[in-house]
């Protein structure tokens, strides 16, 4: 990423701070002409001192006097000089915390209104993109913190101090200015040999954390598999390729720092000899020899700094590119705003909740292709079931009709019109969702439920709770609503899920095996609030247990990602095939005979 298009993307949200950019930038000229001043002093007073002891005549009240000014103009200066580097550092400071702050919220605005599939890439996994985002806004603020303190500054600084060594002699000002494109060179060389260590450090970082991230996700895995040392190894050698990547990086610039170092020194030299030549031929004073020094220190001071500079800003073009390529990723983007139908279009009021799915296919963003020529058809308040083994498609199916992903080929109409037509958000609100796994957010049972309905009264949420079979168990916990629901159990955890549903009651509910991790006796509780809540709204139920598909309307089967049958369960059955192959290993598998034997005695 060039420096252009950095201020190009970061603009829009350091604009605002417009007026602590001016404040920073007029006190940067401020900072830059207080810079000059001590040399200039110092140059007085060499050539004042000179002066008196030519003479031998001054008195001592003169001397009192020169030396008494003196000090007073240094420590004015330094007061002054005082006052505007905090005034730059407060608004450095101020600048880079809000924009960190907007930065980040801006980040995460984005990243939550991307489709799944951006999710489901390799490189966007959960501990990889909390270090891009970390890091991003680190470095970027960072360098507008350095642009004021050290960047700006620094360099202002550096041309005053440059013209006013031409002014004093041309001479002097060409040595001074003679050793820039040596280090620009030096810098050059060495940004670019940099440039891919740091691409590397960067994929490191990020492989490093997301390792983490799973380490700590999959603990109870690895211990019940002992597999710490394994992991640990896994770690140990991201470490050592990211710490010789680091030593690599540290060896370079220890290298160019060296030859950095020997190009001022030659400037040193060069500025020195020629002050020295014009004081012996007497067309200079000899306080030149101090001012021309120090001006040249004021030059040098940011070429001296200019690898640091260079390091942290390649180092932050490089974060940048990664942060911005993350959230300016509008091909992911679900864009609900531009959608022809939005949530205050009037069709919404009046639809009915008849889904399609005409000849859609669906590849995974890692090219797996888990839907070939689907067709389906879900009709508005009526259930509809997908059976199939496990693999065939069924969930991604039922995500694609959610609006999570786009079909690859073909179309998903609503009513008859495009599913791309209208808002996601709209859709997901209409749509309630029971997945396989449900995820339960670190909090309370009551809030992991309010998730449903965040205006949900306490009766509301209670109410959803006895649907969903919880209630009772609820009560008996430490802190009963209040308890932490991460301590659930699986099939706690799942019917807090079902509570959800309950508490939202859409138009049109999509399960995915809602009762999988349930026992026997709170399955027949949840399946009799389904059966209960299913009436006259569009259902969409994805089951292995055989009393789930019969009830429904309408069956399809699947089978390696395409429709093999559809029906009702008596002529599924009565045609063969899969599906009673399905029944069947499901009534072996209970061992209906013994258990109808038992049951009806
Ligand atoms: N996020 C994903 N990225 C890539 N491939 C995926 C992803 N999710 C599912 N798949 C693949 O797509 C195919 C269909 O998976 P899907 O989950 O839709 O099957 P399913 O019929 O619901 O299976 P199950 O009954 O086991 O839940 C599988 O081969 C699976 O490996």
């Amino acid at each position: 990423m060039s420096t252009v298009t950095l201020i190009k993307k970061l603009w829009p949200f350091v604009q605002k701070y417009r007026q602590s950019l001016i404040g920073a930038f007029i006190l940067t000229g401020v900072g830059a002409l207080l810079a000059q001043v001590t040399p200039l002093v110092m140059e007085y007073t060499v050539n004042t001192v000179q002066e008196i002891l030519d003479k031998k005549n001054q008195t001592q009240e003169q001397i009192a006097w020169i030396v008494g000014g003196l000090v007073m103009v240094l420590f004015a200066k330094e007061i002054v000089n005082l006052l505007v580097q905090l005034g730059q550092k407060f608004l450095s400071d101020r600048l880079r915390f809000r924009l960190a702050a907007d930065l980040h919220n801006y980040s995460i605005k984005r990243m939550v209104s991307y489709h799944l599939s951006f999710f489901a890439l390799s490189q966007n996994q959960i501990g990889k993109l909390e270090k891009r985002i970390d890091k991003g806004i680190e470095s970027l603020t960072k360098t507008v913190k350095n642009l004021f303190v050290d960047i700006v500054p620094m360099f202002a600084n550096a041309l005053l101090a440059l013209a006013l060594m031409y002014k004093k002699n041309i001479w002097v000002g060409v040595c001074a200015t003679l050793i820039m494109p040596l280090y620009a060179l030096i810098s050059r060389e060495q940004s670019k040999r940099q440039k891919l260590i740091r691409r590397n450090i960067q994929q490191f970082r990020e492989e490093k954390a997301n390792t983490l991230f799973n380490l700590i996700e999959s603990i109870f895995v690895v211990k019940s598999f002992v597999r710490e040392e394994y992991e640990t190894g896994r770690q140990w050698k991201l470490t050592q390729q990211l710490s010789d990547s680091e030593v690599k990086h540290h060896r370079t610039n220890y290298l160019f720092d060296g030859l950095k170092s020997i190009a001022e020194q030659l400037g040193v030299v060069m500025v020195f000899v020629v002050t020295i030549y014009f004081v012996l031929n007497q067309q200079m004073t000899i306080g030149a020899i101090l001012l021309h020094l120090m001006l040249f220190n004021n030059v040098s001071a940011p070429v001296r700094h200019l690898h640091r500079i260079y390091d942290e800003y390649s180092e932050a073009l490089t974060y940048a590119e990664g942060f911005f390529d993350m959230i300016e990723n509008n091909s992911y983007l679900e864009n609900s705003q531009s959608k022809t139908i939005n949530p205050r279009h009037p069709v919404h009021k009046s639809f009915a909740g008849t889904f399609e799915m005409k000849a859609v296919d669906f590849v995974y963003p890692n090219g797996k292709q888990a839907l070939k020529g689907v067709n389906l058809h879900l009709e508005a308040g009526k259930t509809t079931a997908l059976v199939g083994l496990s693999g065939a498609g069924k969930s991604s199916a039922m995500n694609l009709l959610a609006g999570f992903y786009s079909p690859t080929r073909g179309e998903i109409l609503l009513d008859g019109k495009p599913l791309t037509g209208y808002d996601p958000h709209w859709i997901r609100r209409n749509v309630g969702l029971v997945m396989q796994k449900n995820h339960i957010f670190s909090g309370t049972i009551e809030e992991n439920i309010r998730y449903g309905k965040l205006e949900a009264t306490p009766d509301e949420i209670v109410a959803a709770a006895k649907q969903a079979s919880l209630h009772e168990q609820i009560l008996q916990m430490p802190n009963g609503y209040q308890t932490e629901a991460k301590a659930l159990s699986g099939g706690q955890q799942q019917r807090i899920a079902i509570a959800r549903l309950f508490l939202k009651n859409p138009p049109i509910i999509f399960l995915d095996e809602p009762t999988a991790s349930l026992d026997a006796i709170t399955a027949e509780q949840i399946k009799d609030s389904i059966d209960a809540i299913k009436k006259n709204r569009t259902v969409l139920i994805i089951s292995h247990s055989i009393s789930q598909i019969m009830d429904a309307d309408q069956i399809y089967v699947m089978q390696e990602g395409e429709i093999i049958g559809k029906g009702s369960h008596e002529t599924l059955y009565a045609a063969g095939g899969l599906y009673r192959e399905i029944i069947d290993s499901n009534a072996r598998t209970l061992n209906i005979g013994r258990l109808a034997a038992t049951v009806l005695g």
